[in-house]
């Protein structure tokens, strides 16, 4: 079933039918979810004894339109743990609702996933970032969520979670740091920062204008993703690490000569840091108590 047909809202029954589905169809039990963002999906293809599913075959999943998103869904060891990946997501900008892009969320919750591992691709907004640098993510700013356009708006399930969530330490503070100290045991020290990311609808990059604003409203990167997975994960109590791969730098001067954003370039520079991603998630999978 195509997700993005459905004219509906998707229910705790949906997501518990759903999670009947995959748990009849593999023997894993995750404790972990991992979420692939643009180029970064390769990460899926490091697990070893997998059980994998297209999202088009998985009753109430969306597929995912955009190149670099697989739209697989992979069970599989990883370090050790049993975890579920996705290979690819889908984004608002596809025309999904916030509800159809978090409710494989809401089924690794279903599935007993206790820690969320989300990724993605987004241009710098703080000048003193590079590309290619990797953001471990400490907060983020909800653009898009705040002018009402998020997966908790409507009727509340309380069997997920609270009417009001608190979303103030939303990045788990010991998962970061967890995060922060194995990649510089990994030596990436010189490219890893920790910042805040935020979130717009796309699928326009942005205008001069909007990339000065985000950098007063106190933003280091800019993205199209991410952020409803977060709100619905710690909406049912999920906890959340996440990475992002500066792909490229935002434009901040009009009619300067600097590149314009690309997907081409996203996924070129995603590609060329996928094998960090890979090993900092891979030894982090490893270390956490889940
Ligand atoms: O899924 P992510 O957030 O990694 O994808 C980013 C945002 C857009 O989907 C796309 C722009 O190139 O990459
Ligand atoms: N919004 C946005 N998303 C991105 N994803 C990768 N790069 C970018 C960017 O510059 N802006």
């Amino acid at each position: 079933v195509d997700g993005s047909v459905l004219d509906r809202e998707e229910t705790y029954e949906d997501a518990t039918s759903t999670a009947e589905f995959l748990l009849s169809r593999t023997d894993h039990r995750p404790t972990i979810g991992i979420i692939c963002g643009s180029g970064l999906g390769g990460l899926a293809n490091v697990l070893t004894d997998t059980d994998s599913f297209e999202f088009r075959d998985i009753p109430n999943f969306a597929t995912s339109t955009v190149p670099g998103h697989a739209s697989k869904l992979v069970f599989g060891s990883l370090q050790g743990k049993t975890v579920v990946v996705m290979q690819g997501r889908v984004h608002m900008y596809e025309g999904h609702t916030a509800k159809q892009v978090t409710f494989p969320v809401r089924v690794f919750k279903l599935l007993e996933v206790k820690i969320l591992i989300v990724t993605n691709a987004s241009g710098a907004i703080n000048r003193t970032y590079k590309m290619g640098d990797l953001m471990v993510i400490c907060d983020h700013i909800n653009l898009v969520g705040l002018a009402g356009l998020n997966p908790l708006v409507g009727d509340n399930d309380s069997r997920f979670g609270p009417r009001f969530p608190p979303m103030s330490s939303a990045y788990d503070n010991d998962l970061r740091s967890i995060g922060l100290k194995l990649s510089e045991e990994l030596g990436m020290k010189e490219f890893v920062r920790e910042g805040v990311y935020s979130f717009q609808s796309g699928p326009m990059f942005e205008t001069v204008g909007e990339c000065r604003l985000l950098n007063v409203l106190g933003a280091d990167v800019v993205g199209m993703s991410t952020v409803p997975e977060v709100v619905a994960a710690r909406h049912c109590g999920i906890r959340v690490f996440g990475v992002s791969v500066v792909t490229n730098c935002c434009v901040m001067e009009l009619d300067s000569d600097d590149q314009e954003p690309s997907h081409d370039e996203v996924l070129e520079m995603g590609e060329k840091r996928s094998a960090d991603v890979q090993r900092l998630i891979s030894k982090f999978v490893g270390k956490i108590i889940d």
